[in-house]
């Protein structure tokens, strides 16, 4: 999946529609007109990769997502296109109707079968504007197979993919949550996947998350003249709430979040190593240090001033090969850990990789007791599962993979991954009787009640309520990992960082790497949610860099290519 380049606010389907009916409210701009900006943008988005007028389908659902299918119709057409349109027997809502009354005026519209749609002859492009963020239950009977044959069911699936253009979406992926209603979690055959998504005013969680990344294919995100009803005197209406770092984070905000002096006691250390920080690196028993190396290779490479190791004292012996700008002090117990927190320059510590469960468990104490900022991965967090989330504070950041979540929020797992349960509809995601209020009201719940924003959520639980809720428990920052890492604060706040494009990060010891970057971030006075943004973006870009092939030694190696590529 491709995206512009940028971080980017993702909106919820409600927020969505929130915003939609705020600007329509405000009676400055109709819904006809949102529809013709999308249909614009989709047939310019078609036109841009097909500069030939050819042949194209399009199949309209019974919704806007429909309307928007006749308006990139109507505009193909005059384009010079030939045009086939398929359509439901509905009465579409006032705007839809419109539209389709428009399409209606220059050609006809079949009626949209499994039938008709399989006796078409073949076309160059089909637009795929079955539903939007409006689906709100599983695709039954003649729909759900014709989504299936667009997945490619009975043929080849590459007969259409390189020809089919989604409008919002593929149908039948939930956008909150990236999972198809109905069907397994996993994916199967059946996902229809396209060249093309266009998408209107921001991304939404779904075009992230689980299958949308795979069944998106390149992200376009057209602005349709929203965005005045989200900023008021310059202002987000709505406090970034949740954002999207793929690909890069604008290198502005990763130069601020590394390099700005932080507003906090490292400051006053002026221009000394201890400016940038001190992090201590918990390592395990004899022969299981390879792990804590590595990550303290990283926390040196991404700029912590000094970078401690801590291993047992009899397994210091297993560290004496480079970096030589490593230090290394042997730690036995949390008492000898607790006197060597006490120094304060020492501002973050990680302890998990290759720390042994029973080793973490005896030290995680005396981690926690000293308020540091603070990375608990690996079998810190297994010690965590079993001792209970007692002394958890808001500068610790945990960061497990999927087995590591299941273990620490076992509940939490289970929504995420067991059989999917629709939900019913909430207050919030239908529309409201003032909409204008509504945008206000959610901002002043987010800043009263941070959570009260995080319990709306589409039809299926996803990761980003998993993570959220998981944060929210713990009271810490939660980074769950995967080709869709999420990560979410206490506050709701909340990341997504997409690594779709590098499977090759998935190798052992990337994530001890990763522990590592953060750490050093921490050290350097980053915030926890900044610290494990930015830092699940250098880790991937390091990875992006180095391309396939990559074993976990060669990211630190690739931070200071990464950090220059960006300018810094
Ligand atoms: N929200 C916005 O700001 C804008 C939305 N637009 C378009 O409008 C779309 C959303 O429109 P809608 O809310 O009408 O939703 P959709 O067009 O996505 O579809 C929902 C319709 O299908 C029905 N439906 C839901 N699940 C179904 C199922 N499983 N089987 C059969 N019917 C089902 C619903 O009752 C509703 O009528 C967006 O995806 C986008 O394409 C654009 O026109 C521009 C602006
Ligand atoms: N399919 C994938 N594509 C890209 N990155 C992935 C994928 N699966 C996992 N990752 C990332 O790879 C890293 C693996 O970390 P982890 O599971 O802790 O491995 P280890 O324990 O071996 O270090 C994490 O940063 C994770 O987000
Ligand atoms: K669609």
């Amino acid at each position: 999946m491709k995206t512009r380049p940028g971080w980017t606010e993702v909106l919820t389907c409600a927020e969505m529609r929130a915003l939609e009916q705020a600007a329509m409210d405000s009676g400055k701009i109709t819904g006809l007109a949102l529809m013709e900006a999308a249909g614009a943008a989709v047939a310019r988005a078609i036109q841009g990769r097909w500069p030939l007028p050819g042949h194209a389908t399009v199949l309209c659902g019974p919704g806007n997502n429909g309307g928007d299918g006749y308006a990139v119709a109507a505009l193909l057409a005059r384009a010079g296109w030939q045009l086939r349109v398929l359509g439901l027997d509905n009465m579409p809502g006032p705007d839809a109707a419109e539209m389709k009354r428009r399409w209606a005026a220059l050609g006809p519209i079949e009626l949209l079968t499994c039938d008709a749609f399989r006796a078409g002859a073949d076309s160059d492009v089909y637009v795929d504007a079955i539903f939007g963020t409006g689906l709100a239950r599983p695709p039954e009977g003649e729909l759900a197979q014709i989504i299936a044959l667009l997945g490619g069911l009975g043929g080849d699936r590459a007969c259409f993919a390189q020809r089919l253009v989604a409008v919002d979406c593929p149908s039948g992926l939930c956008l909150d949550s990236g999972a198809h209603l109905g069907r397994p979690r996993a994916g199967d055959d059946r996902d229809p996947h396209a060249r093309l998504t266009v998408t209107f005013d921001s991304p939404k969680p779904g075009h992230f998350l689980e299958r949308g990344p795979i069944c998106c294919g390149e992200l376009v995100i057209a602005d349709i003249g929203l965005r005045q009803w989200r900023e008021c005197d310059g202002r987000a209406l709505r406090p970034a709430r949740l954002i999207a770092i793929w690909p890069p984070l604008a290198v502005e905000d990763c130069r601020a979040a590394i390099y700005a002096p932080p507003a906090n006691r490292l400051a006053k250390q002026g221009g000394h190593k201890f400016a940038n920080g001190h992090a201590l690196i918990v390592a395990g028993p004899l022969g299981q240090g390879g792990a804590a190396r590595l990550g303290a290779r990283a926390a040196l490479r991404i700029g912590a001033g000094l970078v401690t190791l801590a291993p047992p004292k009899a397994a210091l012996i297993e560290h004496l090969g480079p970096p030589d700008a490593l230090m290394r002090r042997g730690v036995d117990d949390d008492e000898a850990l607790a006197a060597m927190l006490a120094d304060p320059r020492i501002t973050a510590v990680a302890i998990g990789p290759g720390c042994g469960v029973d080793r973490a468990g005896a030290l995680l104490g005396a981690v926690l007791a000293s308020n540091r900022a603070c990375v608990l991965d690996a079998d810190a967090l297994t010690a965590l599962a079993a001792r209970g989330f007692e002394g958890l504070h808001d500068r610790c950041v945990l960061t497990p993979h999927g087995g590591e979540f299941a273990r620490l929020f076992p509940d939490l797992d289970e929504k995420l991954n067991g059989p999917p349960a629709l939900r019913p509809p909430r207050h919030g995601d239908a529309a409201h009787p003032d909409p204008m209020r509504h945008m206000a009201d959610l901002h002043a719940r987010a800043e009263a009640a941070p959570q009260a924003l995080t319990g709306r959520h589409g039809p299926l639980y996803s990761k980003l309520d998993a993570a959220r809720n998981a944060a929210a428990r713990a009271g810490a920052v939660v980074l769950l990992k995967g080709p869709d890492t999420v990560i979410a604060a206490p506050d709701g706040q909340a990341r997504i960082h997409s690594a779709h494009d590098i499977p090759w990060l998935a190798t052992a010891g990337a994530g001890d790497v990763l522990a590592g970057i953060i750490a050093g971030l921490l050290a350097r006075g980053l915030p926890p949610l900044e610290a494990a943004a930015t830092g699940a973006f250098l880790h991937a870009q390091a990875a992006r860099r180095f391309g396939p092939g990559l074993i976990a030694d060669d990211l630190p190696g690739q931070l200071p290519g990464v950090l220059r590529d960006m300018g810094l």
